[in-house]
């Protein structure tokens, strides 16, 4: 049996000294002009960028969402092959669960990848699924980046605590395999801080530096449990450089690098 997700990344943040996930967002509309003619251009394009940042790359994190057609699939098929012929592990960005023999389907998305991300709006058995997959990373949403993120898990309980907090015991309670994460978004610092406190063994992924603002020291500083988890960047690493040409990859692979640096700073410090 292959060695569990967490334990893989933490031999990979070792390994090349790095959290950061780079996120592999590609957005056909942004992708560079000279790769559309191409059979499958985000796979043209993901490959370069696979190229300039593994070595980088504690994970390499598509969301589900560019890819959800016919061709996006084929794409990314190639991409999670290619990722991990480089020996990085890949994230799928989903947020699924459903109702039982809907999530047992969805939960076949962990046969191509190494770990997902989930949502906890439904409830345990519509994570079941997931959760049984002992050699998997299973990420659940927890307190989100984006500027809706409080209208829900902000709301306090009969019982004082915040939803966001209930979600976080949960997901403690459901780490039964030693699989379970939660994502924070950086742009909740204070958050980060609190559910780090609550569930001091759960690794982050910490997702909104970059394009979004977020506080890059706070990702650090709290998202890690024991050295592991993760700080991703999309945008602000696939589409540091738009000049044209070859030179984003280039662009992309010293973005990557600087945020390694930069994130690396606050591991030590
Ligand atoms: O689950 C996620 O990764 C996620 C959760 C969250 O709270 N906020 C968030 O931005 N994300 C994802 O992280 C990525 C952020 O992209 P950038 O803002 O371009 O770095 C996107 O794929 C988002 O869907």
């Amino acid at each position: 049996m292959t060695a569990p997700f967490f334990q893989r990344l933490a031999d990979r943040i070792e390994r090349i000294d790095s959290v950061v996930s780079v996120g592999l967002d590609a957005d056909r509309s942004r992708l560079p002009e000279h790769l559309t003619e191409k059979d499958l251009p985000q796979w043209a394009f993901n490959r370069r960028i696979i190229d300039a940042t593994h070595e980088h790359a504690a994970c390499y994190k598509p969301n589900a969402a560019f890819y959800e057609d016919a061709e996006g699939w084929r794409a990314l098929r190639e991409t999670v092959a290619y990722a991990h012929g480089k020996d990085v592990p890949v994230l799928l960005d989903a947020k699924r669960a459903d109702i039982g023999n809907t999530t047992r389907q969805y939960a076949k998305l962990l046969d191509e990848v190494d770990a997902i991300t989930v949502n906890p709006y439904m409830g345990r058995d519509s994570l079941q699924p997931f959760l049984d997959r002992e050699d998997k990373g299973i990420f659940v949403l927890c307190r989100t980046s984006n500027p809706g993120g409080a209208d829900l898990q902000d709301l306090e309980l009969a019982s004082g605590e915040a939803v966001y907090e209930r979600v976080a015991a949960l997901a403690d309670l459901w780490n039964e395999h030693g699989n379970v994460g939660l994502v924070v978004g950086a742009t909740a610092p204070e958050e980060l801080e609190s559910i780090r406190k609550q569930v001091p063994d759960l690794p982050f992924l910490v997702p909104g530096i970059g394009a979004q603002g977020g506080d890059a020291e706070a990702a650090v500083k709290h998202g890690l449990a024991d050295g592991v988890g993760l700080v991703n960047s999309s945008r602000g690493i696939i589409f540091a450089g738009e000049d044209g040409g070859e030179a984003f990859a280039t662009a992309a692979g010293n973005a990557a690098k600087r945020l390694k640096q930069r994130l690396n700073q606050y591991r030590e410090g």
